[in-house]
Parts: structure tokens; C-alpha cells; sequence
């Protein structure tokens, strides 16, 4: 390839983030997003004037004929140690424990990090409270230098809401944040990446992993980045490069939840054969940046009930750190059966609740994000190691939901797989892929499964009592947090997945939500202006629809679901009176927040969500 250049810290180095391999035309492409951030995250006026521009996803032959054509073509291949492919809490962690861990025992091994994001961090959400268990154990020095607007958690609240008010509630032990920390995930994941390149470790950001690569022997020979500069007809266009293939004995997939590449390994060696289907939720964040008066520096609030009803999983968080800021969310469980529900305009809707709103009003939203999170817990866990790759993090889905915590487990998971890879390079033949089952058994015995376990009955027991609804689960949540402990004989289960869940629309009456009032609540547009979100328009729609001739059947059965679950307004219903329902399928694909739920939700199972060119997507840095 011969427009690569080969440089670290020469003239492509970006302020934070030196690319060790990075094509010109590339670079000048990632040093523009800061331009096109500032105008998305200033003046107001900007961006309620943000359209949103109806393309119709077209999958034609022609486009298949010319795509393929394309991925004939050579391409450059790398061979390096370990791929690891994200550059989350469980990557990161991964790669610097390798890199530690190489170095106490003299080792060169040369780690690599693919992240679709044009910075690491951009493409983060979470609450964020930290339980530092992994972090402590990672970087045991870490509160010397905290990543940035880190705050001690000063007190813990949970209150159930009814419209228009709010009944304390007690914490439950498991839930406690003692001894946590708030931050942003977004900062947190930046400063990991900074302590990863300070180990020589190779982090490639707006490199999007969109192949994984297999040896004769079916074993994982590595991934492929997708092809830059293609346009929405499967041409080059002036500015086409072949993606790039990483070969490693050992490829980690670090996606977090509902990963691409994951999902294609997951289904190939039959990962989860053995464990129950994994379900999701839907977590819709904003951050907002309150008057002092309003500010409870270090507060953990937490919130049930309203606006959900009683058939759907969730609850609210608001958390204040740093400097004035609010992470305040709704995270909604995607098993919910009403196609009329929209996650994103509850949460909208949330937000009026004065137990919310008295400490945004007055206050600015600067951020707004979305991301699916696993909370299938410990029986959705699927097999985790396979020849030349392993599951990390939430691409496996280690989220304990009880606590709505994540990070810590993702980040100790990489920390295991690292010390077995390090293993596996001291003693054994790394000429050929390596099958890291220590990584799977050490695990089993680690922090990570036994915390799961213990709660393993809470999340599940939302179904167990279905003439009870919501409330049935609260009561059985509230005995095992207080006097079970998950000590108990029996394990309830999930019994299908999110998508087929949902029920018909004939069963159900549509939901009036109210129209936003632009100080509390806002409109999709606004919200995905707030992400930052950015996807080069002429490229092919990376939402493969391969049940586009199914979409009248599901617009009679659903009403126009993929609608509501999506929070950034992708998908529609637009009149088409040619169509046999009036209403014509589209995919607005540009505005795609990279949460996943089309992938886990949509009823016909026939999205796909697959990398857009590497650097598109939202650019959050607070979230
Ligand atoms: C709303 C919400 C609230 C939460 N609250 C908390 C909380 O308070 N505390 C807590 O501990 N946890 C919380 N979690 C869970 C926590 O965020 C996750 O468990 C954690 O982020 C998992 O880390 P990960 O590294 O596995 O995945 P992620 O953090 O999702 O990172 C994955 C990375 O991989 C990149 N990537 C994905 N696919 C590709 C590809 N094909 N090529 C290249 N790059 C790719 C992504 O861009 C991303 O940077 C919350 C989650 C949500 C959604
Ligand atoms: S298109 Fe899918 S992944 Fe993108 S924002 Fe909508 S639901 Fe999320």
C-alpha cells in the first residue's frame, strides 16, 4: 500500500493520539472532526436547523456485484502478537496487562488495538460509576493522576417516581457505591488510552474492524479493517483505500455489547449453545452542565418506576461529577413486549419528573448518547475461547445488571485473557493460533463469575412473576439483595430473546408522548446532533436490511416498531401509497448512534448492523 506512512510521532501525530499507520488522505479527514464537533455541540440555534436527509437504503445487485469486486482486490496484511479489536475498558485493559506482564518476563509481544472510533473514547457510553476493583489492580497508582472530572461517590439515593413525584426508597447493599468513583466513560477510556501507548502499545483509532479472518483449519487467522472511500454504489472513489488484514496467533474481541465481529464468531463456533439466549437493554443518556446552586458534587441517584409501565424493564440514574456535570439516563430493558414503546421518548420524558428536573433546570445538555448493555448475566454467558480468539468484556457480556456495572468486570475479563496469552507466549509454540483456555477457566474462579452468580435470579425474576409485572421482581430483587444473597437452589431463566418478545400492535393502544419543550426534553434531530454523529453520506448503508420484502408484513404486525426502538431516528414508515400498507421502509443511516438495538430488537431479525468507515459515528466525550 503505497500511500501508508509509516510514522510515530512524526507529522500525522494528532494532538493526543500518534497513528503508527495512517494513509494521508485518511488523516486529513480525522484532523476535520474537530471542526465538525464544534459545530455540533455549540450554539443551539445550529443545531435545531440540523436535517436529517432521507436516503433509501438500496441493496441492489450492482452494489453486491461491485462490493464484491472490490473485496477481490489485495490487500495489505500485518502480522503482529495479539489483535485485539476495540478499544474499551476490556481491550485496553487486555492490552496493558499483556504488555506488564511481557515485560516482567522480558518478552517482546506486539499488541495491536483496532477501534472504530476517530479517538478512543469517542464512541463510549455508560453512567459512569466505577467500581475501581480492576482499575486498582491494573493501574495501582491510578489516583495519583485520575482520569479527568473523577469524583469520589459522596452519597447513594434511590427513589420510586410516580408522575409528578417521588417516594424514597431503601438502597439495596448491592447497589451501594462506596468506595466507587463517577466519571465519564469517555474520559476514562482516553486515559487508559494514553497509559496502553505509554506501553508501546499500537492503538489504531477510526480503524473499524469489519472481517474476521479464518486459517484452512476454520481456526481465527485475524480480522480485516474495512475499505475506505467506497461509495453507496460499491465504487472507489478518489479517495479508496483496501482495508488493511491483522493476522495474530490470538485475536481478543473487545466489541462491548453486541458486537459485530462477535456476533459472526458467536454464531459460527456455536458459542452459545450451552448458555441462555443473552438479553439486552437500551441505555439513552445526556450529560448537562448545571448552575452551582442545583450541584450535589458526587451524588449517585437512582429511580423506578414512572415513566415505565408495569410489563417493561428499566430505571433511571442521574450521577454528578466533575465540574457541574449531570449524567442523568434511562436505561430500558429490551425485552419489553409493546411495539409503541420508544425508550428514547420515555427518557425525554423522565426528565420532567422533578425529582430530575429540579437539578437540570437552569442547566445546559451538552451531550447526548445511546447504547445497548447486556443483562442476560451469568446464564447468557456463552463460551468464551475458541482457536486463535477469545470474547472479552461485554462482546461476552459480563455486566452485572443488579448494579448496572460493566466496566470493572469487562476490564478484569481483558486482565485474564492477557496473563493467559503471556502464559501461552512463555511456554508454548505461538507459530500457530493459540486456544487460550486458561483464560476461560481462571475467569470461572475470578471475582467476575462469582459476583454474577449472586445476582443471577434478579434480572430474570422480572419474568418469573408475570401476573405481577415489575413488581414481582422488585419484591424477589429486594430479598435476594437483603437475605438470599443468591444462596438459593434455584436459577430463573431468560427464556427468549429481545426480539421476540414484542408483541403485535393489534394488543396495545399507541402512546401519546409529549411534545418536547426544548428545556427539558428535546427532539431526535437535536438529540443526534448532541452525539456529535457523523457518517460520510456516499458510502454503502452499514444497516444491512436482509428482510427488506418482509417490511410490509412487519409494518402491519408492529405499526412501525423499528421507529421507536431506535433513539436516533433512523429508520421510518414514509406514505408511499404504490406500497400495498401506504408506507415505504426507509434507513436514515447517517444518524446512527452505534447503540445496537436494531441489531437485537428488530422483531424480523433481518438488520444487521455492520462498521461504517472507520471514524464515522458519534463523537462523545463526556458520555
Ligand atoms: C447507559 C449505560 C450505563 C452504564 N452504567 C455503568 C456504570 O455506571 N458503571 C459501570 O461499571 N458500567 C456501566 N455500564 C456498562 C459499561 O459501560 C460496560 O460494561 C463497559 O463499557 C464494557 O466495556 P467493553 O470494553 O467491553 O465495551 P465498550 O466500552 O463498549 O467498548 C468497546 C469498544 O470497541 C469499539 N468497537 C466495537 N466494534 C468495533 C469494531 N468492529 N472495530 C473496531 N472497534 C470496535 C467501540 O467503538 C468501543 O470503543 C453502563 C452501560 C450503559 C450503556
Ligand atoms: S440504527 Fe440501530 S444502531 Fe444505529 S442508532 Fe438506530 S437502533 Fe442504534
Amino acid at each position: 500500500m503505497s500511500n501508508v506512512v509509516r510514522t510515530l510521532g512524526g507529522p500525522l501525530k494528532t494532538p493526543r493520539y500518534a497513528f503508527c499507520k495512517l494513509s494521508l488522505k485518511r488523516s486529513s479527514l480525522l484532523f476535520a472532526l474537530p471542526k465538525i464537533k464544534a459545530q455540533c455541540f455549540t450554539p443551539m440555534k445550529r443545531i435545531q436547523v440540523r436535517r436529517f436527509s432521507h436516503s433509501r437504503f438500496v441493496q441492489s445487485n450492482e452494489l453486491m456485484d461491485n462490493l464484491k469486486k472490490i473485496q477481490s482486490l489485495e490487500r495489505e496484511a500485518e502480522d503482529v502478537d495479539v489483535c485485539i479489536v476495540g478499544a474499551g475498558p476490556a481491550g485496553l485493559g487486555a492490552a496493558i496487562r499483556i504488555k506488564q506482564e511481557a515485560a516482567k518476563a522480558g518478552k517482546e509481544i506486539r499488541v495491536i488495538v483496532l477501534e472504530k472510533a476517530a479517538e478512543p473514547g469517542n464512541h463510549s457510553v455508560s453512567g459512569a460509576v466505577i467500581q475501581p476493583t480492576a482499575l486498582d489492580e491494573l493501574i495501582p497508582d491510578w489516583k495519583n493522576e485520575p482520569p479527568r472530572h473523577c469524583t469520589p461517590v459522596s452519597s447513594d439515593t434511590m427513589k420510586f417516581l410516580i408522575p409528578g413525584m417521588q417516594f424514597p426508597i431503601p438502597v439495596p447493599p448491592v447497589i451501594s457505591n462506596k468506595g466507587n468513583y463517577i466519571m465519564s466513560l469517555a474520559e476514562l477510556t482516553k486515559w487508559l488510552a494514553t497509559k496502553a501507548e505509554e506501553l508501546d502499545v499500537e492503538l489504531y483509532p477510526s480503524f473499524a474492524a469489519s472481517e474476521v479472518l479464518y486459517n484452512e483449519d476454520g481456526s481465527v487467522r485475524g480480522v480485516a479493517t474495512n475499505d475506505f472511500g467506497v461509495d453507496s454504489k460499491g465504487l472507489q472513489k478518489d479517495n479508496f483505500e483496501r482495508g488493511m488484514a491483522f493476522h495474530a496467533p490470538i485475536t481478543l474481541f473487545a466489541e462491548g455489547a453486541r458486537g459485530s465481529l462477535s456476533k459472526s464468531v458467536i454464531q459460527r463456533f456455536d458459542l452459545q449453545k450451552n448458555s441462555e439466549p443473552q438479553t439486552y437493554g437500551l441505555g439513552i443518556k445526556e450529560v448537562w452542565r448545571v448552575p452551582d446552586e442545583n450541584f450535589r458534587n458526587g451524588e449517585v441517584a437512582h429511580t423506578l418506576g414512572w415513566p415505565l409501565r408495569n410489563d417493561t424493564y428499566g430505571g433511571g440514574f442521574m450521577y454528578q461529577f466533575g465540574d457541574n456535570y449531570v449524567s442523568v439516563g434511562l436505561v430500558v430493558g429490551l425485552d419489553y413486549p409493546n411495539p409503541y414503546v420508544s425508550p428514547a421518548a420515555e427518557f425525554q420524558r423522565m426528565k420532567q419528573n422533578p425529582f430530575f428536573a429540579k437539578v437540570l433546570k437552569g442547566g445546559t445538555c451538552l451531550e447526548y448518547a445511546a447504547r445497548s448493555l447486556n443483562e442476560g448475566g451469568y446464564q447468557s454467558i456463552p463460551k468464551l475461547v475458541f482457536p486463535g480468539g477469545a470474547l472479552i468484556g461485554c462482546s461476552a457480556g459480563f455486566v452485572n445488571v443488579a448494579k448496572i456495572k460493566g466496566t470493572h468486570t469487562a476490564m478484569k475479563s481483558g486482565m485474564v485473557a492477557a496473563d493467559a496469552i503471556v502464559e501461552a507466549f512463555n511456554t508454548g509454540d505461538v507459530n500457530k493460533p493459540l486456544t487460550i483456555d486458561a483464560y476461560e477457566e481462571n475467569l470461572k474462579n475470578s471475582f467476575v463469575f462469582k459476583e454474577l452468580y449472586s445476582v443471577r435470579n434478579m434480572r430474570p425474576s422480572f419474568h418469573a412473576f408475570p401476573f405481577l409485572g415489575n413488581y414481582g421482581g422488585m419484591v424477589y430483587s429486594a430479598l435476594d439483595s437483603y437475605l438470599f444473597k443468591g444462596k438459593v437452589p434455584w436459577t430463573f431463566s431468560h427464556k427468549k430473546g429481545d426480539a421476540a418478545v414484542t408483541a403485535s400492535a393489534s394488543s396495545y393502544k399507541p402512546i401519546n408522548y409529549p411534545k418536547p419543550d426544548n428545556v427539558l426534553s428535546f427532539d431526535t434531530p437535536t438529540s443526534v446532533a448532541r452525539s456529535g454523529t457523523m457518517h460520510a453520506e456516499n458510502q454503502p448503508c452499514h444497516l444491512f436490511d436482509s428482510r427488506p420484502n418482509d417490511r410490509q408484513d412487519a409494518y402491519r404486525m408492529y405499526k412501525g416498531v423499528e421507529n421507536r426502538f431506535c433513539p436516533a431516528g433512523v429508520y421510518e414508515y414514509v406514505d408511499d401509497e404504490t406500497l400495498p400498507t401506504g408506507k415505504r421502509f426507509v434507513i436514515n443511516s447517517q444518524n446512527c448512534v452505534h447503540c445496537k438495538t436494531c441489531d437485537i430488537k428488530d422483531p424480523l431479525q433481518g438488520i444487521n448492523w455492520k462498521t461504517p468507515q472507520g471514524g464515522d459515528g458519534p463523537k462523545q466525550t463526556l458520555t
